[in-house]
């Protein structure tokens, strides 16, 4: 698969394998860069949890998630966002994307996901493989920031640095790209955990 070019890499976003220091480090690192389900891991530190469908639909994936679900250009992909809710409160924005090359037998169970995670259908299924986390901060101006702060109308945060990871999932012959972007709500939620212990 070859490189994304330089200038959409940098123009978007610098997308780094989590090993690289994050500088200031966010407090909330080690979710950002440990695997495993972030729906289990949220579920575990607040009394509800909710997965709030924005849209799915088709649209052209981002200029820098092309090269990373195998096309060789931007193109129509199937596009999933939802907010993930930690009691009531949103803590991640999550956008994935699925090329439309992909068939039923590949995501059997994401067309008919709604409000149900995304986590539950990829963890525990034998037959999917899972990538490396990559990060990135996300400059004001990126796409999915705006739309995370589009999401969250007038409660958007004020901060202008977005932490964000994500992951390719493959299966049979499709693959799945989940970015996950990390709301400074996030924060509250391990402090008080923190004090729920
Ligand atoms: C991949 C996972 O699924 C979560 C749920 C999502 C959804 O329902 O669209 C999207 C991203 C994830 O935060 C997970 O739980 O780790």
């Amino acid at each position: 698969m070859s490189a994304p070019p330089r200038s959409a890499s940098l123009r978007q976003a610098q997308w780094q394998p989590h090993v690289l220091a994050l500088n200031p480090p966010p407090a909330y690192v080690p979710w950002l860069v440990e695997g495993g389900s972030l729906t289990a891991r949220l579920k575990a530190h607040s009394d509800s949890f909710r997965v709030q469908c924005l849209h799915q639909r088709t649209a052209i994936c981002l200029s820098d998630e092309a090269v990373a679900i195998g096309m060789h250009h931007r193109g129509r992909v199937w596009e999933r966002e939802v907010l993930l809710r930690c009691d009531n409160t949103p803590v991640v924005f999550a956008h994935t994307v699925v090329p439309m090359s992909a068939n039923a037998n590949d995501w059997p169970l994401f067309s008919a996901l709604g409000e149900r995670s995304l986590g539950t259908t990829l963890f525990g299924d034998p037959l999917v493989r899972r990538g490396v986390l990559e990060f990135a901060r996300l400059r004001e101006g990126h796409p999915l920031a705006l739309r995370a702060r589009a999401a969250l109308g007038e409660n958007a945060p004020d901060a202008h640095i977005l932490y964000a990871r994500r992951c390719l999932y493959q299966r049979r012959q499709g693959t799945l790209l989940v970015t996950e972007v990390f709301l400074p709500s996030v924060l509250e939620l391990i402090t008080t955990s923190k004090n729920k212990r």
